[in-house]
């Protein structure tokens, strides 16, 4: 069996190669005549998977190892009989920490207030539920919006409406998407900005689209919105300088960067290659430790702060914006937080 490999999904040399043969290529250089004779792909969302890469290759399987799928031309895979899957979950808890921790950032800067606020969360699944239950546990009430999910189970949503009347923090956390009852195409327009009530900080690590880059400009500058935190950009990795600008913490699609979420997105992307051709093989997939004495602090916040502080890695892209994607090539140990003993 032959597979073709992001050459930057990490601690995947070694493990894949007890698949079949393997070769490593650039995500986003990887072209139709590199897959032409594989079996496999496992690739991350640098690599657009549609019919002009794959008519005519031997291709019958693709695992992206990340949640987001909108690089797939899914109906096409589906058409012509490709199987594909992504990894669900596998890197929540690294968007859950960079939420987290932008908002205690910026209450420690006093941008926000933590005391009183209402957070709504656009998009409750993987993601989503895991930012509600920590910005809960912070003491923030959460608004919930997710209109398929309510269509299925009823239960305790609100609408997008209800969110633009009470949230003083609003975070996106649907997948993109341009078809069926609820795209998420622009959810943030112009329109949506100018319903906002009470100039809430709005949070984007979805996908780039799900916000309108031209009415988050214009809801910055024209007081619409308290600030913005966007890890996730139009058009990556040409994105809006004006933007970066203009928000008070944008990094480079790095939310979901956690060592512990690409070990998951690994280790998942592989099972499910061996799942799919009947290879009965484990992969055990750690991230590394920290080295030692790089978490000192016992106060739970500065701790939280010292785990990760999304301010290092916008501090990073505001100096050099067209490094955006050097800075996610070389991305430095990131661990999630771990609380101390007895706490
Ligand atoms: N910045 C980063 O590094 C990362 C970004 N992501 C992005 O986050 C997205 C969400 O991830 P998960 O929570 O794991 O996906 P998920 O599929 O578990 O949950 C998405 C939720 O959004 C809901 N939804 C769909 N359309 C909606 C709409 N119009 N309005 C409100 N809710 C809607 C769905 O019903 C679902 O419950 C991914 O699709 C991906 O694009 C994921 C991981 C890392
Ligand atoms: O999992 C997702 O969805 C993401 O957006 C990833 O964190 C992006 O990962 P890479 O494609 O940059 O490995």
């Amino acid at each position: 069996m032959k597979i073709v490999i992001d050459n930057a999904i990490p601690y995947i040399r070694g493990a894949a190669e007890l698949l079949g043969e393997c070769v490593y290529l650039s995500g986003s250089e990887i072209s139709a005549s590199d897959v032409k004779d594989a079996d496999a792909l496992i690739i991350r969302t640098r690599t657009h998977c549609d019919k002009a890469l794959l008519e005519g290759s031997s291709v019958k399987f693709i695992a992206t190892a990340t949640i987001g799928y909108d690089h797939l031309d899914t109906a096409y895979l589906d058409e012509v009989g490709i199987g594909w899957t992504n990894c669900p979950g596998c890197n929540a808890a690294s968007v859950a920490q960079y939420v987290e921790s932008a908002m205690l950032q910026l209450s420690t800067e006093g941008v926000i207030s933590l005391a009183d606020c209402t957070v709504g969360v656009v998009g409750v699944g993987h993601v989503g539920s895991l930012v509600a239950a920590r910005l809960s546990a912070l003491g923030c009430s959460v608004l919930k919006n997710d209109p398929p999910r309510q269509e299925r189970e009823g239960g305790y949503f609100v609408s997008l409406a209800d969110i633009q009347q009470a949230a003083d923090i609003i975070t996106f956390h649907t997948p993109l998407t341009t078809t069926g009852p609820h795209p998420t195409h622009h959810l943030a327009s112009n329109a949506f900005m100018r319903g906002l009530k009470k100039r809430p900080l709005i949070i984007n690590t979805s996908r780039g689209e799900v916000v309108d880059t031209t009415a988050l400009k214009t809801a910055i500058s024209e007081g619409l919105i308290r600030q913005a935190v966007i890890d996730t950009w139009e058009n990556e990795p040409h994105i809006d300088r004006e933007l970066l600008a203009k928000v008070c913490i944008g990094t480079p699609h790095i939310a979901g960067y956690s060592a512990d979420g690409k070990a998951n997105g690994t280790r998942m992307a592989l099972q499910a290659v061996a799942k799919f051709f009947g290879i009965e093989k484990e992969f055990d997939i750690q991230p590394p430790e920290l080295p030692e004495g790089t978490i000192t602090a016992s106060d739970p916040v500065e701790r939280k702060l010292q785990f990760y502080n999304p301010l290092r890695d916008s501090e990073a892209l505001k100096k050099n914006p067209t490094l955006f994607e050097q800075l996610r090539s070389n991305y430095p140990l990131r661990r999630e937080y771990i609380p101390m003993i007895n706490q």
